[in-house]
């Protein structure tokens, strides 16, 4: 049996003005449903790569994609994608920016009235009820990044994939963040495949950690299985010393196995 998302033997290579880049190799990649798998690794080792393969925003050199064994050839409502700078449509209010996603998704087989209630639900479930009438302009980095994730929410899409949704933010608000994606996750019981630079915010979000070697033709490490109960509280955890291992587990493949090469090099 295939599991939800497969990602087999997939290969990418870029065809730059320099020549041939071979950026990922052999990536062999199995998720559940209801998963929150992170990509970890050094800069440019090929992870916002592998989740636009997953997002079907690239197509691979070779190898094959499945999600819910459908092979992913185009990006599609059932995957959506928040990256790290949100892209909401200035000129529009939080609650049109949320409205345009719904309607592309169910405005064809919903009324008016059902519409503006998945709007208005998918807001409220990211705590952004009070500021529906505002423009991007008009809230902090924090509320438009909630905002970017109620739009991929409202859509019900069957996969969550997150380009370090929340690299730009500081860090209480990062944080703040945080616990609320995992409270939101909790109650949609969403696929998740996120995209961080921190190990702390991957050990405490994920099912998994899927460490990634260097680049050129970086590929999948390792793989850390993170069991730790839930729901996760961040104060109890720094304490934890299940999660003092896992953290420390990480951080020795990123520095020690997988030193980045520039400081190898130095
Ligand atoms: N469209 C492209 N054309 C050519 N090379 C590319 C393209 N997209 C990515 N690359 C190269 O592929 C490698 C992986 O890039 P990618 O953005 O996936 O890395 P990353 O791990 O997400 O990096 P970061 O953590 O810095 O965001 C890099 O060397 C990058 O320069």
């Amino acid at each position: 049996m295939t599991s939800f998302i497969e990602v087999q033997n997939a290969e990418m290579v870029f065809t730059t003005r320099k020549g041939r880049f071979h950026a990922l190799r052999e990536i062999n990649l199995q998720i559940e449903r209801g998963e929150f798998i992170t990509l970890i690794g050094h800069s440019g080792c090929g992870k916002s790569t592998l989740l636009n393969l997953i997002a079907g925003l690239l197509t691979p050199s070779s190898g094959v994609l499945l999600c819910d064994n459908r092979e992913i050839a185009a990006p599609g409502p059932e995957r959506a994608v928040v990256f790290q700078n949100h892209s909401l449509l200035p000129w529009l209010t939080c609650y049109e920016n949320v409205h345009l996603g719904v309607e592309r998704v169910f405005g064809a087989s919903e009324s008016k009235e059902q519409l503006k209630e998945r709007t208005q639900a998918a807001l409220a479930l990211v705590g952004m009820s009070h500021a529906i009438a505002k423009r991007p302009h008009e809230i902090s980095g924090g509320m438009k990044q909630r905002v970017g994730i109620a739009r991929a929410l409202a859509m019900e899409p069957k996969v969550l994939l997150m380009d370090e949704p929340f690299g730009a933010l500081d860090a209480l608000t990062r944080a703040h963040l945080q616990d609320e994606l995992l409270k939101i996750v909790a109650r949609t019981r969403s696929t998740v495949v996120m995209v961080t630079h921190d190990v702390d915010e991957a050990v405490l979000l994920s099912d998994r950690v899927v460490m990634m070697t260097n680049g050129p033709a970086a590929t999948i490490g390792e793989i850390l299985t993170v069991d730790l109960a839930r729901p996760r509280l961040r104060v109890e955890l720094a304490e934890d010393p299940a999660y003092v291992h896992y953290r420390k587990e990480v951080l020795d493949f990123l520095y020690t196995r997988h030193g980045h090469v520039e400081r190898e090099a130095a």
